[in-house]
């Protein structure tokens, strides 16, 4: 606890000479541009909170992430800051991988390229991480790294050192009411008796879904377009930490584990994918998630909003008879014969399960609440299917395989030590390449 607390410490004094603009670039002026570079939970906590948080930004900072290794990430976000007034974050608990160690190194060239001495990287470099030899390697001060450490799982890191970026963006007292929302869920979830534990109840029922009734996913659907990123958020959180076929025992399960999460903002999913929710013939168990108050209440859109809200969960549950639809087209005045053509499209079996979550407003406290909510749902998922959740081999052998890939990429020669699809594949993009 004590390193804990020094940290948070650390993060609240540089948040603070960031926003005051105390720190100084190397030219003397403030800092008005942050680019967080990292992947995986080194980045989609940060931008989910980020953007969820909008209305609590302060107005001088503009933070961007970029995470992925395509070089179109960095190259469009540097086109819109400048070195003299940027401060880069370097996010990684381990600081080798490889999209973020890229991006980290041309982040930094581009800067000297400007700036023209090493000596400025302390102004305008820090880095989050467990690995300070790593960091210091890079050339990054060990004063500007903010340490975590190997139990803050990735996908879990949002609340640590790694939340750095949330911060600057909304100033630290902002993320500490984060922090106390999550707290107060923890608090929840040790406390109260397992049928008033929402935790416990939210994983209760997705697993009964899951494995009872066949569901294959589970989406997440926000009405609030502040929360745009959260169903990709817990993408990560849980099928990085649920989508696993071996036990704790070592022996493949012989039932379901973590579903597919998936989801958009209402009401856009409603014009897009919701047809397959009511009539499809798949079950899709839904979270739906929206704030009483909203931050912008602009003439009636949130009425319409939550009206939206409302009406898609009723309609989820009780769906349409037959019966219904005959008495509605009648009174439409449709002759019989274009009844009996169009009634059986026009029925909604129901029976389709949703959880509604109605809060009050989206502030930092409640978002808190919110992820703390899912991360203790996934955990007990992971507790009753008996499997590791806080690990994740699955991303390796992609991993171990384009670094064997890389070197054949650059080479002139014929590839031919892959299955022939993936030879194909290689050499025809070596094909391409000398077109060009
Ligand atoms: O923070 P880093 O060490 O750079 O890791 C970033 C990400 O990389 C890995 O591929 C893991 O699957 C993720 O769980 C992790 O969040």
């Amino acid at each position: 606890m004590p390193e804990v607390k020094r940290v948070l410490a650390q993060m609240k004094d540089f948040s603070e000479a960031l926003i005051s603009g105390s720190w100084k670039g190397y030219t003397g002026k403030a800092i008005t541009h942050i680019v967080n570079i990292g992947i995986g939970g080194s980045d989609l906590g940060p931008v989910m909170v980020t953007e969820a948080l909008k209305p609590y930004k302060v107005p001088h900072i503009t933070t961007h992430f970029v995470s992925n290794v395509d070089g179109t990430h960095m190259a469009e976000t540097l086109k819109g800051v400048d070195p003299e007034t940027t401060l880069f974050m370097i996010a990684s608990k381990t600081f080798t991988t490889q999209e973020t160690m890229t991006n980290a190194h041309t982040a930094r060239d581009w800067f000297l390229q400007k700036a023209g001495s090493e000596e400025y990287i302390k102004k305008h470099f820090v880095a989050l991480s467990t690995n300070t030899e790593a960091v210091k390697a890079f050339g990054i001060d060990p004063k500007n790294m903010f340490a975590f450490w190997d139990w803050v799982g990735g996908r879990y890191s949002l609340w640590s050192a790694i939340g750095l970026s949330i911060a600057c963006t909304i100033g630290f007292e902002n993320f500490q009411a984060l922090l106390a929302g999550a707290h107060a869920m923890d608090e929840h979830f040790r406390r109260q008796p397992l049928e008033k534990n929402a935790p416990v109840l939210l994983a209760l029922l997705g697993i009964w879904y899951n494995n009872f009734f066949g569901a294959d996913s589970h989406a997440l659907l926000p009405y609030d377009q502040y929360m745009h990123r959260f169903a990709a958020y817990f993408q990560q959180g849980d099928m990085e930490s649920n989508g696993k076929s071996v036990d704790r025992n070592g022996d493949p399960v012989p039932y379901q584990t973590g579903p597919i999460i998936w989801g958009e903002p209402g009401t856009n999913g409603q014009h897009a994918f919701y047809q397959l929710i009511h009539q499809g013939t798949k079950l899709i168990p839904c979270d739906f998630l929206a704030p009483a108050i909203s931050h912008n209440p602009l003439g009636d859109h949130h009425p319409k909003l939550l009206a939206n809200f409302f009406a898609q969960t009723e309609a989820l549950m009780n769906g349409k008879t037959e019966a219904e639809v005959e008495a509605e087209m009648q009174k439409e005045g449709l002759s019989e014969k274009e009844i009996q053509a169009l009634k059986a499209y026009k029925v909604f079996e129901g029976n389709r399960p949703t959880n509604s979550i109605l809060f009050k407003k989206l502030d930092p406290r409640t978002l808190g609440s919110l992820i703390a909510l899912y991360e203790h749902k996934i955990f007990v998922q992971g507790v009753i299917w008996n499997i590791y959740s806080f690990d994740q081999w699955g991303v390796e052998l992609g991993k171990q395989l384009a670094k064997k890939i890389l070197p054949e990429l650059t080479s002139e020669a014929q590839i031919s030590t892959h299955d022939s699809s993936t030879n194909g594949l290689i050499n025809q993009y070596k094909a391409f390449r000398k077109e060009a």
